[in-house]
């Protein structure tokens, strides 16, 4: 690509614009069609004739100098940028905390309001936005009319477009922010310029994160065209004004519908974090992105987990990984989750982590090698100690689960939306309906043992059923098509051991003799926790009375389909 000469654009400095009669003075100043830039346009308009306007070299600015518009927020890296392209020739143009930066770095730099012949305006509401910028960004270099239209009005083009916006997440997620500093950090000029450069990218770069600042260097400095290239970056411009924008939109939802859950329609902005070598099979492609909602800043979880050693994470490694760590998220008590397939299989809540740790894999010991360890934090020791076991066991450091999020699942054409299912344990409270009442540790135990269904339930279908003794699960049964198959499972796991214990249900018992409740019952535990609502509760009373067993309605219900 043509270097050109590196020149201050002053072309656009003859015309004062302002104030009544701006049109005459302006008519005035463009009837002496007389400066280089005019001759330069014309020179353009000649090439756009000729068909040269595909060509690299065709999208020199009309002025026959090459023009670079940069206007930042973020300035990182910004001194590289501005002297890479002060030295392949472009003259720049900048806005005036940008510009002020790029001097600084000792770069040459014309105000915009050199070029638009206002000043930034509104206290930065107005800056750029005016035809002597966009015109030059908009206007096809290949259309004769447009270049006209840029010769007549005294106007040159830009030929790189660089532009980061106004920090709007960062300054709504950081804490207290009036409604009124939120809505003037809604940049807007910003994404203005974004827009009309990814349009035309066809002749205008358009840059809108620093990693992209070696590319587009080394791209000017190559003699190929490459309109692949162009369209990527357009690409990731209006990519980076959709995430704005829906931030903005999630904002304003927030500041202007409290307490309604479900707008009429939004955006969910997501960024790759990393492709996955297959998704649940290996004939699947798959990748993880994470999702930058505000109402997910500071929710912890997975996504936003650091991976201290092992192998690369995988499709099904993150479901059982989220599975885990958001049942474990649920307890107060230092507890242990053992997870197979999405499923918590094994429990334990004791004062002692490492007690709990035998006791939950007790419950269902591993059939095979453990893939993912996921705690809240480690001991330099309890790292070196995980480490040593396997160098492909996944070691990772995730901060608890939040409450208070939209859960979003994907079904054929569409997305189900609903409130996380975050009801306390202490929301629960334990109706004695039964004759009998539990005693000492069977009501702990109960209350352990729907807590465990409740969790189990977030992960796995229903039916759920959980059998749990002294804060441990013994067993559990989920995903059956009747509630008696789950339970006739989760006794199998518990074996002996049930004798005495809790069981909880996810849902009422549909029937109860010769059913699930009766079998239950004869199986020999002391305390049975369902949510009641069904038409033949009154069965499962009678049944727990002639068994001498205690039942607990909580009515509430955890299902999950
Ligand atoms: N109003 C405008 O015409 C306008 N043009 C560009 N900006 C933004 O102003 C910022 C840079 O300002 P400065 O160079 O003064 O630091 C950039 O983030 C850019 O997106 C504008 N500001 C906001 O809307």
């Amino acid at each position: 690509m043509e270097a050109g000469t590196a020149a201050r654009v002053t072309w656009g400095l003859r015309r004062p614009c302002r104030g009544p009669g701006w049109g005459q003075s302006r008519r005035a100043s463009l009837s002496s069609l007389s400066s280089s830039a005019e001759r330069a346009a014309r020179r353009a308009m000649a090439a756009a004739e000729a068909g040269a306007s595909t060509a690299p070299e065709a999208s020199l600015s009309a002025s026959g100098v090459k023009q670079a518009l940069i206007s930042l927020s973020d300035k990182t890296d910004l001194a590289n940028l501005g002297n890479g392209l002060q030295r392949l020739g472009f003259s720049i143009i900048s806005t005036g905390g940008t510009a002020s930066s790029l001097e600084a770095a000792g770069v040459n730099v014309t105000k915009v309001e050199e070029i638009t012949h206002f000043p930034e305006m509104l206290d930065g509401r107005v800056k750029t936005l005016h035809p002597s910028i966009h015109g030059g960004i908009l206007a096809r270099r290949d259309q004769k009319h447009h270049l006209e239209a840029l010769n007549e009005h005294g106007i040159g083009t830009f030929d790189v477009v660089v532009v980061n916006l106004y920090p709007f997440y960062d300054k709504v997620t950081s804490g207290a922010i009036s409604f009124e500093d939120g809505i003037e950090n809604i940049d807007i000029g910003g994404p203005t310029l974004i827009r009309a450069a990814a349009k035309n990218h066809k002749d205008v770069l358009v840059v809108v994160d620093h990693k992209d600042y070696p590319a587009l260097l080394e791209y000017l400095e190559g003699k190929q065209d490459d309109q692949d290239f162009r369209r990527k970056l357009a690409w990731k411009a209006f990519q980076h004004v959709a995430s704005y924008d829906s931030a903005v939109s999630e904002w304003l939802w927030k500041q202007s519908n409290k307490g309604d859950t479900f707008p009429p329609s939004f955006t969910v902005p997501l960024s790759l974090k990393s492709t996955l070598r297959y998704g649940e099979n290996p004939h699947q492609k798959a990748a993880f992105y994470g999702d930058k909602s505000l109402s997910l800043v500071n929710v912890g979880g997975i996504a936003t987990a650091i991976q201290h050693h092992g192998k690369e994470m995988s499709y099904n490694n993150y479901l059982d990984a989220d599975a885990a760590w958001n049942c474990v998220s649920e307890f107060e008590s230092p507890t242990c989750v053992v997870v197979k397939h999405t499923n918590p299989c094994g429990v334990a809540s004791q004062q002692d982590i490492l007690e709990a740790y035998r006791l939950a894999v007790k419950a269902d010991p591993p059939d095979g090698w453990r893939e993912i360890v996921v705690a809240p934090g480690y001991t330099a020791k309890g790292l070196e100690v995980l480490k040593g076991k396997s160098k492909t066991l996944r070691i990772l450091e995730a901060r608890r689960s939040g409450k208070g999020t939209l859960s979003l699942r994907q079904v054929s054409g569409g997305w189900l939306a609903q409130e996380s299912d975050d009801l306390t344990p202490e929301a629960i409270t334990f109706t004695k309906v039964s004759a009998r009442a539990p005693e000492g540790s069977e009501l702990s135990d109960a209350r352990f043992a729907w807590l465990c269904a409740w969790l189990c339930v977030k992960h796995v279908k229903s039916n759920a059923i959980v059998i749990a003794k002294n804060n441990c699960m013994l067993g559990m049964g989920s995903g059956q098509p009747n509630r008696l198959e789950s339970l006739r499972i989760a006794f199998r796991k518990a074996g002996e051991e049930a004798r005495g214990a809790a069981l909880a249900s996810d849902a009422f018992f549909p029937f109860a003799w010769n059913d699930a409740v009766e079998a239950a019952c004869r199986s020999g535990v002391a305390v049975i926790a369902e949510p009641g609502g069904s038409i033949r509760d009154q069965d499962a009373v009678d049944c727990c009375d002639k068994y001498g067993v205690a039942l607990l309605f909580t009515g509430v219900r955890h299902f999950r389909h």
